[in-house]
């Protein structure tokens, strides 16, 4: 089974070192380099003892990219719409985000709101509550998440796959499976990073 994926935020909210610490468990620090219109990796996930292979797609966030990453929305199962805590611009865009997420995607599309950067708690101007609220209006699933230490990076895209895999198979008789019921039992707080 092979699912795409898309990455959608602001330019420097962490796309491309989100996509990094999944594919290579590894953090990109020090220079920014902005994504250039769009580039993709593969990774493989077993989900319930099956392989899910994910093509996730890296999209630059800056506006004059937007055109072409428009194109790649039609063929995306999910979006992972990220935002900063720390960028207040961040947080005010994902309305206008997920409008274009409306108007291009495909309807029953998988969309996941996350609240990147989690690690840079004395920077944070954006609530966790805040990024929930959102998220319930929104009727998406919700996880703060950290791409330089690695939290709740691993569960977006198990989530992910898991929500694709359950409505690829759907059986009249199958519990069903619900992403935001599985998000909240699995996340871990950024304030319980301690063990990670
Ligand atoms: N502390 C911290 N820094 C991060 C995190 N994720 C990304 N960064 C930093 O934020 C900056 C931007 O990250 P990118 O991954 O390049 O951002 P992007 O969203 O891909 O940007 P575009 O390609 O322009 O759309 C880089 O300097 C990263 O090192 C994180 O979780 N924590």
């Amino acid at each position: 089974m092979c699912c795409k994926v898309m990455l959608l935020g602001d330019s420097g909210v962490g796309k491309t070192c989100f996509l990094i610490r999944f594919k290579d468990g590894a953090f990109l620090s020090g220079a920014f380099i902005a994504t250039v219109g769009i580039d993709f990796r593969n990774k493989v996930v077993t989900v319930d003892g099956m392989r899910v292979k994910l093509q996730i797609w890296d999209t630059a966030g800056q506006e004059r990219f937007r055109s072409v990453t428009h194109a790649y929305y039609r063929d995306a199962q999910a979006l992972l719409l990220l935002y900063d805590i720390t960028s207040k611009s961040s947080f005010d865009s994902i309305r206008a985000w997920l409008t274009e997420i409306h108007e291009y995607a495909q309807r029953d599309v998988v969309i996941m709101l996350l609240g990147n950067k989690a690690d840079m708690s004395s920077e944070r101007v954006i609530r966790s509550e805040d990024g929930e609220t959102l998220a319930r209006e929104y009727g998406v699933p919700f996880l703060e998440t950290s791409a330089k230490t690695g939290m709740n990076v691993e569960l977006a895209f198990l989530a992910i796959a898991k929500e694709l895999k359950y409505r690829a198979g759907q059986q009249a008789n199958e519990p069903s499976f619900q992403i935001r019921d599985y998000v909240e039992s699995q996340k871990k707080r950024s304030s319980c990073c301690s063990f990670m």
